[in-house]
């Protein structure tokens, strides 16, 4: 076997992965940005399915996009590639007795905060037993009604886990290797199952990891394996990479600087790496741009006018923002950025729910509208202070600005009203792969976006002349057989082609009347229960939709940080601006300063932003301050600092 090995152009770790393998060993494989972990990890699916032909392998990874893109490369049906969630969903979802066990025993037990069901105390065995479907995996939480959520789901096969060996024994049956991807961005509850409950039970099964502790970007992820590692049989083994194949030089410089775990990375010797040139590796360029106007604009047109940046070809050009609220304007969707991120009335309604919460308050107010609750909090009953619940100053500045709209608002039930749940998820979740996954569970869009995107994606395929696609997704029953009838059909795609200022009630209503786009019960039964926030979305003009859609299909040249994990761009602006957000401090990210977790966090962030450029890095930063400026000359180099005034 190791010899057929020998003679394919394995990498070395490959080859030493390989090896643990045959031993029988998990194993870590490690590396700085553009080592090429995702590759290799290509390459051992590849081989391991090859060497092995009955056994199957799942592998996991964090985004959508990254299965669909691990799925395209190795294309075998001995793989299984997802995201860690619907693994998990997946292998525990039909022992459904003990799913309920679980749920009660977890929501009955004190230690445990993320599950909790206030109904009763303690919460009955008997429960869950009238349940029609059973415990459901859904993109919102309603434990009641036995629905659980992505946070919820990895507590649960957690519990499941440490409690019957034997399904650790299953999933090792069914599955000789797991992989899982991007590791450092798992949460411990999913690496206690694999690394600590799978070892109760006495089968056999290879568990590795890929991925950069370096890169670690979301709080709740393990950060590092440190604890499970070591060179025994029962621990994980570490195989460093320690080539970058991706980075032009300066920017590997610049990395290694960034990098606070000491690593220190090489261009890679291999004259095909994409980041060599006729044998030698790319010096690339590195700017250190500043302003004190704050203007991103200028910025834009000096690396156009001065260093032919083309920031209309979108797979070459990315400018990275911390926030989807810094894109909002520039790619044209503030409307609905505010509706679902910024209502204040919303924000008052959650304040007034969780103080009858807090304050225990019996008051019966399922016939009452939301005003009429307000009025009695706010009067306070019986005038005793406890019972007063009044906007802060903020809400209270938007109540203001938008007094017809508070007064709709008044005039709702409150049992309704209070129950809507808003969220800019809802608007921005990841897009997802093909047409099934919109129905797939993990996609937080709410029914009425879904319900545009199918308007858009419908427009799209005829705009791009994909009629046969066009006709299978849209909802058209008309034969298109004779010329009259296509003529028809042009007429009335036409139509809705030339979105105008139509808003998207309007475009609802023709989408449905054409047959592009039916509306369907999920979008009739959103406007009943989420009424007030479509009153508010069905005004604003499709065209801002477009612009949305434009943004999350990755058709403008802006994405958000923390989406950018795993890609590359030739040319990458990061603006470093944290928009008001105090998690992360891009100042104390250049003094090395400040809170220790806010720095940890900002350094993570900027790496990961650095480290995706295979040509030319540019960063902006408004009015640093001269301690910021000179250590970004120590960074970047004197002549690459410049301020644009
Ligand atoms: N053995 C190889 N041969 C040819 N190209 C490679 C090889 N390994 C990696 N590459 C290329 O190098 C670049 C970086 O690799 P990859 O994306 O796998 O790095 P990574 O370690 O996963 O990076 P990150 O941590 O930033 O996600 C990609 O363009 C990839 O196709």
């Amino acid at each position: 076997m190791v010899e057929a090995r020998l003679n394919t152009n394995l990498e070395p770790e490959v080859q030493q992965i390989l090896q643990l393998i045959d031993e029988g060993r998990n194993f870590l494989l490690s590396g700085g940005a553009g080592s090429g972990k995702t590759y290799s990890l290509v390459s051992v699916i590849r081989q391991v399915i090859a060497e092995n032909p009955t056994a199957k392998v799942a592998c996991m990874t964090y985004t959508n996009a990254a299965v669909k893109e691990i799925e395209e490369r190795v294309n075998h049906k001995n793989l299984n590639v997802s995201t860690i969630h619907d693994f998990l969903w997946d292998n525990i979802k039909h022992f459904q007795k003990e799913l309920k066990e679980a749920i009660i025993s977890l929501a009955n037990n004190e230690n445990v905060s993320g599950i909790s069901i206030d109904e009763a105390n303690p919460i009955p065995k008997s429960y869950f037993n009238t349940l029609i479907d059973g415990i459901q995996y859904k993109e919102f939480l309603r434990l009641r009604e036995g629905i659980i959520s992505h946070d919820e789901l990895l507590i649960v096969a957690n519990y499941l886990f440490e409690k019957y060996p034997k399904l650790s024994s299953i999933i090792k049956h069914k599955y000789q290797f797991i992989f899982i991807d991007e590791y450092q961005d798992t949460n411990k509850a999913v690496i206690d199952i694999f690394l600590t409950h799978f070892k109760k039970s006495e089968r056999k099964n290879i568990i590795g990891f890929f991925g950069d502790a370096m890169q670690s970007i979301y709080d709740d992820g393990i950060g590092n394996l440190d604890e499970y590692k070591g060179d025994y049989a029962d621990t994980v083994n570490e195989i460093p990479k320690k080539q970058n194949r991706r980075n032009p030089q300066l920017v590997i410089d610049l990395a290694n600087k960034l990098r606070t775990d000491g690593i220190t990375q090489e261009p890679s010797t291999d004259p095909n790496a994409p980041n060599m040139f006729n044998g030698v590796v790319k010096q690339g360029t590195v700017l250190f741009l500043y302003s004190t106007d704050g203007n991103i604009k200028k910025v834009e047109e000096f690396l156009v006018a001065n260093h032919a940046w083309d920031f209309s070809n979108l797979k070459q050009t990315k400018e990275l923002n911390l926030t989807h609220n810094l894109i909002a304007d520039k790619a044209g969707f503030r409307t609905l950025m505010d509706i679902y991120n910024k209502d204040q009335i919303l924000s008052y309604k959650d304040r007034i729910k969780k103080h009858i919460k807090e304050n225990n308050i019996a008051t019966d107010f399922s016939e009452n509208t939301f005003g009429e609750v307000v009025e009695a909090l706010q009067q306070g009953k019986g005038g005793r202070e406890l019972n007063t619940v009044r906007p802060t100053n903020t809400m209270q500045v938007f109540i203001d600005g938008n007094t017809e709209l508070y007064n709709y608002a008044k005039s709702l039930k409150y049992s309704d009203f209070s129950k809507m749940y808003v969220d800019k998820d809802q608007l921005l979740d990841d897009k997802k792969q093909d047409e099934d996954d919109e129905n797939k569970k993990g996609s937080k869009r709410d029914n009425l976006i879904k319900h545009l995107f199918k308007i858009q994606n419908n427009i799209s395929l005829y705009k791009s002349k994909r009629y046969n696609e066009f006709l299978r997704a849209t909802d058209y029953r008309f034969k298109i057989t004779s010329i009259a009838s296509k003529r028809i059909l042009k007429e009335n795609i036409d139509n809705l082609v030339d979105v105008g200022d139509k808003t998207i009630e309007e475009i609802i209503i023709d989408a449905n009347e054409k047959g592009i786009c039916m509306i369907n019960d999920k979008l009739v039964n959103f406007k009943e229960k989420k009424e007030y926030l479509y009153n508010r979305v069905k005004n604003v003009r499709f065209s801002e939709f477009q612009k949305l859609y434009e943004y999350l299909e990755g058709q403008t040249p802006f994405s958000t940080q923390h989406k950018t994990k795993g890609s590359e761009f030739d040319n990458v602006l990061v603006i470093l601006d944290n928009g008001g957000w105090n998690n992360y401090n891009f100042g104390n990210l250049f003094l090395e300063t400040g809170s220790p977790t806010v720095l940890d966090r900002t350094q993570k962030i900027f790496y990961v932003c650095c480290t995706r450029a295979k040509e030319n890095l540019a960063v902006f930063f408004h009015n640093p301050n001269a301690q910021v400026i000179a250590k970004a000359k120590v960074w970047f180099g004197n002549d690459n600092v410049i301020e644009l005034n």
